[in-house]
C-alpha cells in the first residue's frame, strides 16, 4: 500500500496555488523527492497532505482517506517537519523528542520510551546535543532535533520541507543515510521538499518535478532529469552527467534571463 494524491489543490483566498495534481503508488521504504522552483507549490503540497492548509481532493494512505480520520489516529500516522522550526522551546532536546513520542503512544512503557528515545538520539549522531535546550541550539541541531521528535514516533508518512536546509555538508549525508535507513526499515512513506537537486539524485528513488502549482514529471531521477526538465523547471542552462559513484549529477551553467522566462 502507499500514499496517493487526488485532484489535489489548494487556494489562498482567490488564488489557485496547486493545480489538481494526482499521483498514485508514492510507495514506501524509498525516500521521495519533491522539487521545482520556489514558489512551485512543494511547502503547499506537502501542508495539504498534512492536513495543515485547507485543500480540495483526496489523500489516501494505504487506501484510507487522510481527511476521514480521526485526528489522533492522523498524528500518529502523519508526521510533518516545516521548513522553519519554532526557536521559543525551552525545552531540552531529549524532552521534546520524549513528549513527541509520549504524545503519540500515551501508553507505551517507560522503559521502551526511553529507550526509543536513546535510539533515536544516537542514530542521528546527536546523543551529546540531549541535555542541550531546543532555544540555543544552532539552526543545524535545531533541524536535526526537529527530525528526532519526528522519526521516534515511527510514522507511516513523513513529510519533510527541505529537512537539509540548515545542515553543512557531512550533516546532510549524515541525516539522509540515517533517513533512508529508517525509512527502508519501517517501510515508511518518505517524502521530502529538496532544493539541492545533487543530494537528491543521490539518496532518493524517485523524484517528483513541480512547476507553477502543478506535477509535471515523475520518476526516477537518471531517467527524468534532463537538461530540457531543467531549463523548464527552473529557467536554467545545465548538463546532467553520472558522477564516479553511478547518480547523476546537475551542473548549473547558467540562469536564463528573467525576460526569457515564460
Ligand atoms: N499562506 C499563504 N498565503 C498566500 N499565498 C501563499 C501562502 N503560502 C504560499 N503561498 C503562495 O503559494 C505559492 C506556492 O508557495 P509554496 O511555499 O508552496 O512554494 P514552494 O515550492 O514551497 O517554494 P519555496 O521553494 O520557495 O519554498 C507561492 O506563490 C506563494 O506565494
Amino acid at each position: 500500500m502507499s500514499l496517493e494524491l487526488q485532484q489535489l489543490s489548494v487556494s489562498y483566498g482567490a488564488r489557485t496555488v496547486l493545480q489538481s495534481v494526482d499521483c498514485a503508488a508514492l510507495n514506501p521504504g524509498k525516500l521521495i523527492a519533491l522539487v521545482g522552483a520556489n514558489g512551485a507549490g512543494k511547502s503547499s503540497l506537502l501542508r495539504a497532505i498534512a492536513g495543515m492548509t485547507p485543500m480540495q481532493g483526496q489523500v489516501l494512505l494505504d487506501g484510507e482517506p487522510l481527511h476521514r480520520m480521526r485526528a489522533a489516529a492522523r498524528a500518529r500516522k502523519v508526521a510533518y517537519m516545516p521548513q522553519s522550526l519554532p526557536q521559543t522551546s525551552s525545552l531540552t532536546v531529549y524532552e521534546s523528542v520524549l513528549g513527541a513520542l509520549r504524545i503519540a503512544s500515551p501508553h507505551m512503557g517507560h522503559q521502551e520510551t526511553h529507550a526509543r528515545v536513546a535510539t533515536v538520539l544516537q542514530d542521528l549522531g546527536i546523543g551529546g546535543l540531549a541535555m542541550h535546550r531546543l532555544d540555543i541550539l544552532s539552526g543545524g541541531q535545531r533541524q536535526m532535533a526537529g527530525l528526532a521528535q519526528l522519526l521516534v514516533r515511527q510514522p507511516r508518512l513523513l513529510l519533510l520541507d527541505e529537512p537539509t536546509s540548515a545542515l553543512d555538508l557531512r550533516w546532510q549525508l549524515c541525516l539522509l543515510d540515517t533517513l533512508a535507513s529508517h525509512v527502508a526499515l519501517r517501510e515508511t512513506v518518505c517524502l521530502m521538499a529538496v532544493h539541492d537537486l545533487n543530494l537528491a539524485t543521490r539518496f532518493c528513488d524517485e523524484m517528483l518535478v513541480m512547476a507553477a502549482g502543478r506535477l509535471i514529471a515523475r520518476g526516477e531521477p537518471a531517467v527524468i532529469l534532463t537538461p530540457e526538465l531543467l531549463k523548464q523547471t527552473y529557467g536554467i542552462v545545465a548538463r546532467v552527467e553520472t558522477c564516479s559513484l553511478g547518480t547523476p549529477i546537475v551542473i548549473a551553467e547558467q540562469a536564463l534571463p528573467h525576460d526569457s522566462l515564460d
